[in-house]
């Protein structure tokens, strides 16, 4: 297999137990170069356990997690721990996260449209704003594998799409795979090649469209969630400007 058709991360017959609980159990998955993988589930389903095992900071109980050789990751967590009372600018924020290369900074605020927060405090910012500036923080290193937790947390629905659709567009321009957690069902299932539906195990997996007809699905979140999910997968592959919500034009990033 060569290098290119390698996936970039392979989790297989993973289980995790801790403190007794068994928190995950037979997950496999992988992820190709250049796919958007998104994990969804319902609170304490062991999402972010599971991105914890797949970035090798918790070593699975049984199983195996492989990496591609010398694979570049990019990692944006659920939130920053702050003191708001710290006095830390967006600018010394990225200046200090990409050491000697000062130059990389504004050319990726401008990417994550931020630029006009260069100078700020990051206890002002939005939570929108704030999550473009980790998404750029996330970016520095050139990564082949972006790894997002929630990226849309603390952010109302008509930013949530921006930020999804931003995702997207950081995808496409720079080719780089996206593993991504979630447990908003609606946006994210515009915005995903590939959905892996956990709760605890894998109920199912594969595209929004297929996960969102499979019983497990409906088992565990019910056939409303289906009927709201059709229509944000609907806009998103017709309407490619608009608000999912109320069919605004949106700006572009
Ligand atoms: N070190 C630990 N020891 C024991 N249990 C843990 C540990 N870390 C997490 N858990 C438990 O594992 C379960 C899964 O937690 P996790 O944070 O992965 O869920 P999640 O799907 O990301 O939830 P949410 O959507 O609420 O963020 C929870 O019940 C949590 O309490």
């Amino acid at each position: 297999m060569s290098q290119t058709e390698q996936p970039l991360l392979e989790v297989s017959a993973v289980d995790l137990v801790l403190n007794k609980r068994l928190l995950l159990e037979k997950i496999d998955f992988k992820i190709a170069p250049g796919e958007i993988l998104t994990i969804i589930g319902p609170n304490g389903a062991g999402k972010t356990t599971l991105l914890r095992v797949a970035l090798g900071l918790q070593r699975p109980t049984t199983g195996r997690v492989s990496q591609r050789q010398g694979l570049t990751i990019g990692y944006m967590p659920q939130r920053l721990q702050l003191d708001p009372t710290f006095p830390l600018t967006v600018k010394r924020f990225l200046f200090l996260a990409c050491k000697n290369d000062r130059s990389k900074v504004l050319p990726l605020l401008e990417e994550v449209g931020a630029t006009h927060v260069f100078e700020s405090a990051l206890k002002n910012l939005s939570g929108g704003e704030m999550q473009r500036v980790l998404l750029a923080r996330a970016l520095i290193r050139d990564p082949e594998l972006l790894v997002l937790d929630e990226p849309v947390q603390g952010v109302d629905v008509h930013g949530q799409i921006e930020l999804y659709q931003l995702i997207s567009k950081v995808r496409d321009r720079r080719g780089c795979a996206v593993l991504m957690v979630s447990h908003d069902l609606h946006l994210v299932m515009a915005a995903t090649d590939h959905v892996l539906c956990l709760n605890r195990h894998i109920c199912c997996s594969g595209t929004p469209e297929s996960v969102t007809n499979d019983p497990a699905f409906l088992e565990l979140f019910g056939p409303s969630a289906v009927k709201d999910i059709a229509i944000y997968v609907h806009d998103q592959n017709h309407h490619h400007d608009e608000c999912a919500t109320c069919s605004r034009r949106l700006g572009n990033d």
